[in-house]
């Protein structure tokens, strides 16, 4: 089988960590290779970044923009160094949170969306998933995931309203491309996600063995 990207995306707590293990799970069951990259994150120099960008900084704010592009330098090295190299050797990757997590989350901010996509076509390359999965909560259920799950950190501190609107966000984006990105609802047991995602997989991996 060619080598394929796939991308899990959702509010946080929507549970993207959990789905991302499972589905490595599945196709290691048909001994598919598969690894797990996540963002941001995903290469040494990234995961340090990545505690910085989470943590609030008590005397220096991150600006909007600042925001913006350290998403997008960390993607590039990613890219580079993660998804690329991967996909070239024929595994299969999947990535907890791609591109689509800064068109919902900066475009809260940033109003221009056309900077957005300038900066995402360049860092990308025409690097595109071949699925993505997003999974779709109720932000209030999301928020009350996350705070049974421990400490939350600078962006999990936002409030429902920022939620509301990233979520609503992701579903404009997603009306676009309905063909490859693929609505999970995740108000239900871990036990039915798990089995939707299943059934969904295994007739999306039939379609595309290639
Ligand atoms: N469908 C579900 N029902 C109840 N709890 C869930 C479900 N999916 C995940 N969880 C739990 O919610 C928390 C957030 O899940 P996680 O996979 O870390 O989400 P994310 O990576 O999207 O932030 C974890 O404690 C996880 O065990
Ligand atoms: C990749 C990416 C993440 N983020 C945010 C979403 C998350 O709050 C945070 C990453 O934290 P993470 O713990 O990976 O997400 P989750 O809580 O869903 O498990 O970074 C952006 O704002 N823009 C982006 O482009």
């Amino acid at each position: 089988m060619k080598s394929k990207f796939i991308v899990v995306e959702g509010l946080d707590g929507s549970g993207k960590t959990t789905i991302c293990n499972y589905i490595k799970k599945i196709f290691e069951i048909f001994n598919i290779k598969i690894i797990i990259t996540r963002e941001p994150g995903g290469t040494p120099l990234n995961e340090k970044i990545r505690h910085i960008i989470k943590k609030k900084n008590k005397n220096e704010i991150i600006s909007d923009k600042a925001e913006l592009l350290m998403f997008y330098a960390l993607r590039a090295q990613s890219l580079e160094y993660v998804i690329k190299p991967s996909l070239k050797k024929g595994l299969c990757v999947i990535s907890d949170r791609h591109d689509l997590s800064t068109y919902a989350y900066q475009g809260y901010n940033i109003k221009n969306k056309k900077i957005i996509k300038k900066i995402s076509s360049y860092v990308l390359d025409k690097v595109k998933p071949d699925i993505t999965l997003f999974l779709d909560i109720d932000p209030k259920i999301s928020i009350n995931r996350i705070i049974k799950r421990g400490k939350l950190d600078r962006i999990e501190k936002k409030s429902l309203k920022f939620f509301t609107k990233v979520r609503k966000r992701y579903l404009k984006i997603i009306k676009k491309d309905k063909k490859k990105i693929k609505i999970i609802n995740t108000n239900k047991s871990i036990h039915k996600v798990k089995k939707e995602i299943k059934i969904l997989l295994l007739k999306w991996l039939l379609k595309n063995i290639k």
